[in-house]
């Protein structure tokens, strides 16, 4: 099976001629050989552009390399924009599988004889297929004998070993690449094959997807502008979910929503909001927003809400990664190129040694062209994708938390601009922006640090002696790297412990001055509530 599957890809790939790709006097010898041993299988479409044959070649090759495909059209950063803008056309259409089928394994995966069990209505024709699962509409019997609208997602059966042989393939195919392509050491094929495997392997587990959705669906419970749909847990499996039916304008239908007379403006802005509230208030966020996964409600359509389906693909950040991001944006902005190198540095991003003047010049060159647009029409996509591109030249690592964060963020963009064209981003973004950088600064947030930090450095102590073991045994320059980290522990616990004291004292005498002020002479409270601004400030700069 493998090795015809084997040949059927090189097959596919010379019937397009993509070994084009590969410039003749980077092939070596054998391989050349080995193409012209394969004399019968030519490309057979050559006047069409290299970039359609690519798409068409894996849309012949079936889902697994259709999804590779758009997951390569977000590598702005690594392919030419030619090759990119084709595969962003693809689209995952397949066939049903049958609806008996589905009937069977969802008896199955629920441990009951017949599906009458537990829903009514049953209905065998999909709603929708899409290459790893498709979904069909039931009423779900509820404990108290009450019907509820849900949708049964059911992963198509075989598609685990289809995907996971092919994989092994794409593998040896990446190594290919990495040893043949001109470019091949820079675009890491083999990293880029790891990361789609994570992704398509994760998408096949529902679980997955319904913790997913759980926790999206609690992060935003009492908004009103996204509703996510509720999952019956106790009837969901790793192959199998069931969860709430939701009715709702798909957000590509724009006729619909204006014809409903939903406030255009304020559903763009909404969906900028959900995003950047996602990112920075929850640091989780949905990260498949393509247009089929997005829908309006049909109720309040002045208060428009969205509905977010499908949550297999979530991105998460770290709180380092948020503040730099922040800082990033609000950097750009000001057009500070100086404090955007040094960000990316400072966070780990390019390597401790890159020349920060250099790289601040490559910002600037690429970023200044971007403000000869107003502001109003910047896209922060674009920009994420710009700065990407050049730390890349100076070995920037591939961060996948924020290739995901900036593909979703183009999707968003995309979107807002397409339900209400004069969306402005940046004034809609930077209320959010600037309102969490506050929230990293002031009394409450070093109390919040403090009280965060104190687990860390808990956990952290015992391993200190292992970290310094580590230290003497390696070279010079990692150990002056581990020298500067370990100083920035010590400084950072010695700040720590100042702030700790100084707010003990700040609180202690704000108290006494109250207990002084309302049962004593109010003037002795003067010096307590002036020692507790010291004290405050102590805490606030330390
Ligand atoms: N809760 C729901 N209520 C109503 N329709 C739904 C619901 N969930 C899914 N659907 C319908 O099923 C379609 C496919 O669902 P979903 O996106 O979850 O599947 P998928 O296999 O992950 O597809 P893809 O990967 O292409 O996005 C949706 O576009 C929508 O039309």
């Amino acid at each position: 099976m493998r090795v015809s599957r084997f040949y059927l890809i090189q097959k596919t790939l010379l019937q397009y001629g993509l070994d084009e790709l590969i410039p003749p006097q980077w092939q070596p010898w054998y391989a050349r050989l080995a193409r012209r041993s394969l004399f019968w299988l030519r490309n057979q479409h050559p006047d069409q552009p290299v970039g359609v044959r690519l798409r068409l070649a894996l849309q012949s090759l079936g889902p697994v390399w259709v999804k590779f495909g758009q997951m390569l059209s977000t590598r702005r950063d690594l392919f030419p924009a030619h090759l990119v803008d084709e595969l962003a056309k693809l689209q995952d259409k397949v066939p049903a599988f049958c609806g008996e089928t589905a009937q069977t394994m969802i008896e199955k995966a629920l441990g009951i004889n017949s599906i009458d069990q537990l829903f009514v209505d049953f209905e065998q024709t999909p709603l929708a297929s899409a290459s790893i699962a498709q979904v069909h509409t039931a009423k779900l019997i509820l404990a108290d004998g009450e019907l509820a609208d849900v949708v049964i997602k059911v992963i198509r059966p075989d598609v685990r070993q289809q995907i996971v042989a092919d994989l092994a393939l794409m593998d040896t195919l990446a190594d290919v690449a990495r040893r043949l392509l001109p470019d091949g050491k820079r675009l890491r094929p083999r990293e880029v094959v790891q990361e789609y495997k994570k992704t398509i392997l994760d998408e096949l587990d529902l679980n997955r997807e319904a913790a997913n959705a759980i926790q999206l669906r609690r992060n935003f419970a009492d908004s009103d502008s996204l509703y996510i749909p509720f999952v019956y847990t106790e009837h969901s499996r790793s192959n199998v979910m069931v969860m709430e039916r939701i009715y709702g304008i798909p957000v590509s239908d724009i006729k619909a929503l204006e014809a409903q007379g939903t406030d255009m403006e304020l559903l763009a802005k909404r969906g900028v909001e959900v995003f950047f509230t996602q990112v920075f208030r929850d640091s989780f966020f949905h990260a498949d927003m393509h247009p089929g996964n997005i829908f309006v409600s049909f109720e309040t359509p002045y208060n428009p809400k969205y509905i977010g389906i499908d949550c297999g693909i979530v991105g998460t950040l770290n709180p380092e990664d948020k503040r730099y991001l922040a800082e990033n944006f609000v950097a750009f902005f000001n057009r500070d190129y100086r404090k955007v190198a040094q960000l990316h540095v400072d966070s780990g991003w390019v390597p401790a040694e890159t020349k920060v003047e250099e790289f601040e010049s490559a910002i600037r060159t690429v970023c200044e062209p971007i403000f000869q647009k107003p502001l109003a029409e910047i896209s922060f996509g674009h920009v994420l994708l710009n700065l990407f591109s050049t730390a890349q030249r100076f070995n920037m690592q591939v961060q996948p938390q924020l290739v995901l964060l900036q593909k979703t963020l183009l999707y968003v963009e995309g979107l807002g601009r397409q339900l209400y064209p004069q969306l402005d981003l940046w004034k809609t973004a930077k209320p959010f922006l600037e309102n969490w950088m506050q929230q990293q600064i002031g009394v409450p947030a070093i109390w919040r640090q403090i009280k965060e930090n104190l687990p860390y450095w808990a956990e952290k102590l015992p391993q200190m002696p292992t970290l310094l073991h580590q230290y003497l045994e390696q070279g010079p320059a990692q150990q002056r790297q581990l020298l500067k980290q370990l100083q920035q522990v010590a400084l950072q616990q010695r700040k720590t412990r100042q702030q700790i004291v100084a707010a003990t004292l700040a609180a202690a005498s704000i108290i006494s001055a109250s207990i002084v002020f309302s049962f004593a002479n109010p003037w002795l409270a003067a010096p307590l509530l002036v020692i507790s601004i010291v004290f405050t400030l102590k805490a606030w700069t330390a």
